[in-house]
Parts: structure tokens; C-alpha cells; sequence
């Protein structure tokens, strides 16, 4: 009977991981079709001499990366990703997108042939030969399935504390994206299917970029408005690149919760406006500022200005995109953070 049931996985453990713990082993008590253990890589570390996994097992709380938030008591750490993963048959990937590949190769023969995923991850793979992938392409060309994503306006302590949210599945198989909204959708977070997914999660990376601009206009001391203008003209190149680059998706995607809610909520409320804030009043790099600020947490924005870089350079467009481009010159500090609002300034929108 056991072997017929569903098994959940969740690859990761960070702020948003364990937020999707919570809601996915909540969930799943209320079916007779899923075994009732979720299993959750847990990358270890060890916490006041105590092993991270240890911790979580006992307490049902990761005190690191979500502290204040109960566990369901059926999420249970494991340090050794392919334990977690391997009798899976949906996996869930929670982890930042630098980490992606590496975790990928270690489990690639070890999931079962007719499990699928859902990528949670926001930005992009550059490989060695500096291709820019999806990371669902990644995923799904290397454990050889299918790979759905969640993107939305979703800061994850919010999302774990209950305030309302919502966000967007991409999926064009019906059946997957239904199994994936009943796991995760709650009377507090609605969820939408739709099927744009390559476009869904371009915009979960790009507006991470966007993010690292409203935090150097904040700590340029700049007000409303000049956020606003951030916002606008980064959801304009945000549009461009996609129509550019994945053309034939739904014009009102922009308006999911993968779109423009995501921006706002980001720019206003995430870890890559306070650390670009930080790093423009403080003059540190960004590195060490994550390092200080974000204990143990990963940062997003400025690996996704590189990735986008790269990507607009291989295809000659880095003109058309100057919010982007200037971002990542300013992260790797060949412009002045002042050099952002000039990128507005000379906007192609004002030509
Ligand atoms: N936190 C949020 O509010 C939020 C919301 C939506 C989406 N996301 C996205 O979810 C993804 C995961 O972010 P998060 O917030 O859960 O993580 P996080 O930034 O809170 O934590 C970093 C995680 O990386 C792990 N880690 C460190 N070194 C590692 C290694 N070498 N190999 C594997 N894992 C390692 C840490 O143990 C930790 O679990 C990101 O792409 C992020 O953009 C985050
Ligand atoms: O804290 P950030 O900047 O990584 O953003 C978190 C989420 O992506 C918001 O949806």
C-alpha cells in the first residue's frame, strides 16, 4: 500500500525552503495519497556545536534561516541530498540558483524516472563555455524530467508568518500543475497556473536586478518617485527581454504575481534592496555586505545582473538594456551607484 503513495522532497533549506516546508508539510496531511514524511535537504552546519539537521529534527525549527516559525513535525532534515531525494516523486527546488548545478549532478542518477520538479529559484546558469540557461532547463536536462516553476511576490517570512500573498505556477501540463497548486496553495497563499512558464521565471531573475537599483536610488537617498521611475523603466527592460528572447507568451503575464507584484514587493521589501542600499551608504563590497547582513543567506540580484550581462553582450544588445547593464557595473564597481539614475536619465523611453 506504502509503496503506492506519493513521496514530496524539498532540495533546500534557506529562508524560502523552509517556508515551503511549512506550507508543504501542513498541506500534505490533509491527503491519503502522499506518504506523509516530506523529506528536506538541509545543507549541514553546525550552530552553537550543534549539527543544523539535528536541530531542525528535534525542535521543528530552522533557527538560522527561518527562526520563529514552527516545523510540521513530518519534515524531517537530511544532510545527504540524494537520501532525501531518491524515492521522490516531486521535488521541490529551494535553493539559490549558484547551487543548482552542483546538487543536480550529485542526484541525477538517483530520482526516480517518473518524478517531475517545480523550481522555486530565481535567476540564472552560466555554464563554463558562459551559456545562459533556465534553471528549470537545467534541472530538467539533468535528472532527465520534467521541470514546472513557482515565482511570485512571496518574501518568505511573510509567506511563513500567514499575511495574505499569491503567486504564479508555470505549467502546461494540467494534471502536474494541479498536483503542485493542492500541495502548496493555502487559504493565505493563492495560487494561479499558468502556462508561460519559461517567461514566469525569467521575471522571478530579472526583477532581482531591478531590486539592486531601488536599493541604490534608497541609498542614494533618493525618495518615491525615483523608485517608481526604477520600478517602471526596469519593468520596461523586463518586458523587452522577454518579448526579445521568449516570444509567444501571453501579453498579461506581466500583470501575475510573477510580474509586476514581484517587482514591487521586492524592490520595497527584499534582501537585494537592503544590501544595494547598504552597499552604496557604506561604500563595502557586496560580498562582505551579504556575509554581514544576510547571515548565511544568498543574494540573487547581482549574480542575475552578471548572468543578464552576459547573455545581452553574446547577443550584442547591452545598449538596449542600460538599467540592467548598469547595475552590474555599478555591483562590480566600474561605475558610480549616481551612474544609475544617468541610466535613467538617457533612457531609450525618452529618446
Ligand atoms: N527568501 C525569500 O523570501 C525568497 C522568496 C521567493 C524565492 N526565493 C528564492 O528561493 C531560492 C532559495 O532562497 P532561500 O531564501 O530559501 O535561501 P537563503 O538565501 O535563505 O539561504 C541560503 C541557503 O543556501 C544553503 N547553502 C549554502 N551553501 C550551500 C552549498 N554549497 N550547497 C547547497 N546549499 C548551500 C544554505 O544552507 C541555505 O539553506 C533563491 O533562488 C531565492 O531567490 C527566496
Ligand atoms: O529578498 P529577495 O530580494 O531575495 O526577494 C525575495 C523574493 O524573491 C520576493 O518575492
Amino acid at each position: 500500500m506504502s509503496d503506492q503513495l506519493k513521496r514530496v522532497a524539498i532540495v533546500g533549506s534557506g529562508n524560502w525552503g523552509s517556508t515551503i516546508a511549512k506550507i508543504v508539510g501542513t498541506n500534505i496531511a490533509k491527503f491519503n495519497t502522499y506518504e506523509q514524511e516530506v523529506r528536506m535537504y538541509v545543507y549541514e552546519e553546525i550552530i552553537n556545536g550543534r549539527k543544523l539537521t539535528e536541530i531542525i529534527n528535534q525542535e521543528h525549527e530552522n533557527i538560522k534561516y527561518l527562526p520563529g516559525h514552527k516545523l510540521p513535525q513530518n519534515v524531517v532534515a537530511y544532510s545527504d541530498v540524494v537520501e532525501a531525494v531518491e524515492d521522490a516523486d516531486i521535488l521541490l527546488f529551494v535553493i539559490p540558483h549558484q547551487f543548482v548545478e552542483r546538487v543536480c549532478n550529485i542526484i541525477k542518477s538517483r530520482v526516480k524516472k517518473t518524478a517531475f520538479a517545480v523550481s522555486f529559484s530565481k535567476g540564472f546558469y552560466v555554464s563554463q563555455d558562459k551559456r545562459v540557461e533556465l534553471l528549470s532547463t537545467v534541472i530538467s536536462q539533468l535528472l532527465e524530467l520534467p521541470c514546472y516553476v513557482l515565482m511570485g511576490a512571496n518574501i518568505a517570512s511573510e509567506v511563513a508568518g500567514g499575511s495574505f500573498c499569491e503567486a504564479t505556477i508555470g505549467s502546461r501540463n494540467y494534471e502536474h500543475g494541479q498536483l503542485i497548486k493542492s500541495l502548496i496553495q493555502t487559504n493565505e497563499f493563492r495560487l494561479v497556473i499558468k502556462p508561460d512558464t519559461e517567461v514566469i521565471e525569467v521575471l522571478g531573475a530579472l526583477k532581482n536586478i531591478v531590486a539592486v537599483a531601488a536599493g541604490f536610488s534608497d541609498g542614494l537617498g533618493y525618495g518615491d518617485n525615483t523608485k517608481a521611475a526604477v520600478i517602471r523603466l526596469g519593468l520596461k527592460e523586463m518586458v523587452k527581454f522577454c518579448e526579445e528572447f521568449f516570444p509567444g507568451h501571453h501579453p498579461h503575464i506581466f500583470l501575475e504575481s510573477c510580474g509586476v507584484a514581484d517587482l514591487v514587493t521586492t524592490c520595497y521589501g527584499g534582501r537585494n534592496r537592503k544590501v544595494a542600499a547598504a552597499f552604496v551608504k557604506t561604500g563595502k563590497d557586496i560580498k562582505i555586505l551579504e556575509e554581514e547582513m544576510l547571515n548565511g543567506q544568498k543574494l540573487q540580484g547581482p549574480d542575475a545582473a552578471a548572468e543578464v550581462q552576459q547573455w545581452l553582450k553574446q547577443r550584442g544588445q547591452a545598449n538596449h538594456y542600460p538599467l540592467f547593464v548598469a547595475v552590474h557595473e555599478i555591483c562590480e564597481r566600474r561605475l558610480e551607484p549616481t551612474a544609475l539614475i544617468d541610466a535613467l536619465r538617457n533612457h531609450p523611453e525618452f529618446w
